[in-house]
């Protein structure tokens, strides 16, 4: 095929055009969220139940129940771990699995803290000292240490360090919180909040899995949208991801019954959300609700006041004036008293489902009081397929689609922009990825089909890249040991990342995405080959990138002629996928080429090339 492209015409390339779509789908808790224990806080259990005890166990001989405490922590957190000895001597506690597992990583300083009490203490105070460590289900002791502490009614928060000093290949291993019955011999005490975080991305206390945000920030990812997605919905109003609740101390934080069906800590909570984002060098796509819940229901024109001040709210305490501002203060006293970046708000998700309240009242309801609010704000309506724009007033000015789709979709929708009207309209492509094989089978994990497929449409957001401005793969991320939807970009497990086929597509476009798309010759919809070239002003560094689902070569003139250029290309057998007993599948791999005045290029089918030549 021959590629010609021009060196001057076409347009810039937004740095927003690819990012991450992120929610809690088996993914925030026990996933990018980094602490270690699962159900540390009780939140939303009933008191007395086995279910209650989720991941926690007795160590020796004691027993534990979840009580609701007499006294407790505070309103957020009415629950606490009752243990009682069974015995006045030995080595008695309890334990906790974490979230599938527990890692033990040499050189890793842990750092957690707990609350505890003693609802009747003796009449003569009793001090002892906790050990707090980690060990293996047979008792190896990895690394520990010791708190003191005295017999008292009231909370006492403990803090505590320890560092691991080997790294165990398996993680089955058990946080375990002991002392010696002899010493405090049947006495009941209550504790809760229990916390244990390994090192953070940025060393951010509360802050996020290091591993995961490394994998994420190589993509050069330009925006995250955030908190969903369907969890930003919930099944009912009470149940949508409020975020007044997800902020302030830990203990402030009741923590949700997620869309997905399982307890969110809410420990990622919008604050943390910002500051990671911020520290990722990504710019906030921040959904806010907008009265659409997941039983079908909308909220009735004449109550959605109460949301539209919510949403007000949560813009103004990411962007609002903390000396004046309620919202924005809460912001400052957790440690950022300048505002985030902020720029887009999407208004809802997927709102095609009801889309007679979003398009009659709900849509204008909240853009008409945002923007009257905050004017120098982007508010993205919301929708799904790429079929028509929704009547929506005001007409909006970004528009968020989703698809999931199968190879032939992607491969066939190359041009599906193409023949979109230029008219002031921005698109989101907020979700998409393949879901199925064409013969309609399910992915467990993306495989290399798919993923070239994927890479055929993403030509099309280059191309497009003037009324493209956002696209992102979704989910994003989920646990190897808890999943509710695949394929997912990323999987992990407690110590490991399984990053997809479709992962490396996404990194390969986004990292070379430069920042001005060049005029090319174009093949037609469908064809086997696709290509989009874009440049880098500031290194003046050229990026072909090629979809191929069948061998064929390229021939591209260069002006002015470059000496050398480097490649990386994405290549497997049909069928291919990374999994977690076969994680490096298909992965990329670089080469060099001399370029001249032209490039001649062969590639293998199901392929995808970047060549970078200087110009
Ligand atoms: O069942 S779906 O509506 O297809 O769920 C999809 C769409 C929704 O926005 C997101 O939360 C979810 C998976 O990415």
């Amino acid at each position: 095929f021959d590629v010609t492209f021009s060196t001057t015409s076409g347009h810039k390339v937004p740095s927003t055009l690819y990012g991450l779509m992120f929610e809690d789908i088996n993914s925030g808790d026990g996933g990018l969220y980094a602490e270690l224990i699962q159900n540390r806080a009780f939140q939303q259990v009933t008191p007395g139940t086995s279910a209650a005890l989720t991941a926690w166990a007795t160590l020796g001989s004691a027993s534990i129940a979840v009580v609701k405490s007499s006294s407790p922590v505070s309103t957020a957190l009415p629950n606490a771990l009752s243990f009682k000895p069974t015995a006045t001597s030995g080595t008695v506690g309890f334990t906790n699995d974490g979230y599938f597992g527990i890692p033990v990583t040499a050189g890793w300083k842990y750092t957690g803290s707990f609350f505890y009490r003693t609802p009747t203490p003796p009449a003569t105070k009793i001090s002892s000292s906790f050990t707090v460590g980690l060990r293996s289900t047979s008792g190896t002791v990895f690394t520990s240490t010791t708190v003191p502490f005295t017999t008292s009614s009231s909370w006492q928060q403990a803090t505590f360090t320890f560092t691991a000093s080997s790294t165990q290949t398996s993680v089955t291993n058990l946080f375990a919180l002991t002392v010696n019955a002899a010493t405090i011999g049947e006495l009941t005490m209550e504790f809760t909040l229990i916390s244990l975080f390994p090192p953070t991305f940025n060393n951010r206390a509360n802050g996020m899995r290091v591993d995961i945000s490394e994998a994420l920030l190589a993509m050069d990812p330009g925006f995250f949208r955030f908190p969903g997605g369907n969890n930003l919905e919930g099944q009912t109003p009470a149940q949508r991801w409020a975020w007044e609740s997800t902020v302030n101390s830990l203990v402030d934080r009741p923590g949700r019954l997620g869309t997905w069906g399982y307890i969110n800590t809410d420990g990622l909570g919008l604050y943390e959300y910002l500051q990671w984002i911020e520290d990722m060098g990504m710019e906030p796509i921040m959904a806010v609700f907008a009265g659409y819940t997941l039983n079908g229901a909308s909220v009735a024109q004449n109550s959605l006041q109460t949301y539209i001040t919510e949403a007000i709210n949560q813009i103004n305490f990411a962007i609002g004036d903390a000396s004046s501002n309620p919202q924005a203060a809460i912001r400052s006293a957790m440690g950022h008293p300048e505002p985030f970046d902020l720029t887009y708000i999407e208004i809802g998700n997927e709102d095609f489902f009801s889309s007679t309240t979003y398009t009659n009242y709900r849509w204008s309801a909240f853009v008409d009081a945002l923007s009257a609010e905050f004017p120098q704000l982007h508010y993205i309506s919301t929708s799904a397929t790429s079929g028509s724009v929704p009547k929506l007033t005001p007409a909006p000015t970004y528009w968020d689609l989703h698809i999931y789709s199968n190879p032939n979709f992607f491969i066939n929708g190359a041009f599906n922009f193409d023949i979109l009207p230029r008219n002031g309209l921005q698109f989101f492509q907020g979700e998409y990825a393949t879901t199925t094989q064409n013969s309609g089978a399910t992915l467990a994990y993306p495989f290399i089909d798919g993923s070239i497929a994927e890479a055929a449409y993403m030509t099309g957001f280059d191309r497009n890249s003037d009324i493209v401005f956002a696209a992102s793969y979704a989910p994003l991320l989920s646990s190897v040991s808890s999943i509710q939807w695949t394929p997912d970009l990323i999987n992990f497990s407690p110590n490991s990342l399984i990053l997809s086929t479709s992962y490396y597509v996404q990194k390969l476009f986004s990292v070379y995405k430069g920042d001005f798309y060049l005029t090319s010759t174009t093949n037609t919809a469908s064809s086997p080959v696709q290509w989009s070239v874009t440049r880098d002003t500031a290194t003046s560094q050229y990026f072909l990138k090629r979809y191929h689902s069948e061998h064929c070569s390229l021939h591209a003139p260069i002006h002015p002629a470059s000496t050398a250029g480097t490649g990386t290309i994405l290549t497997a057998a049909p069928g291919t996928m990374n999994t977690p007993t076969k994680p490096t599948a298909a992965v990329p791999s670089n080469f060099s080429f001399t370029a001249g005045k032209t490039i001649t290029y062969n590639a293998p089918g199901l392929s995808l090339s970047v060549l970078v030549v200087v110009s």
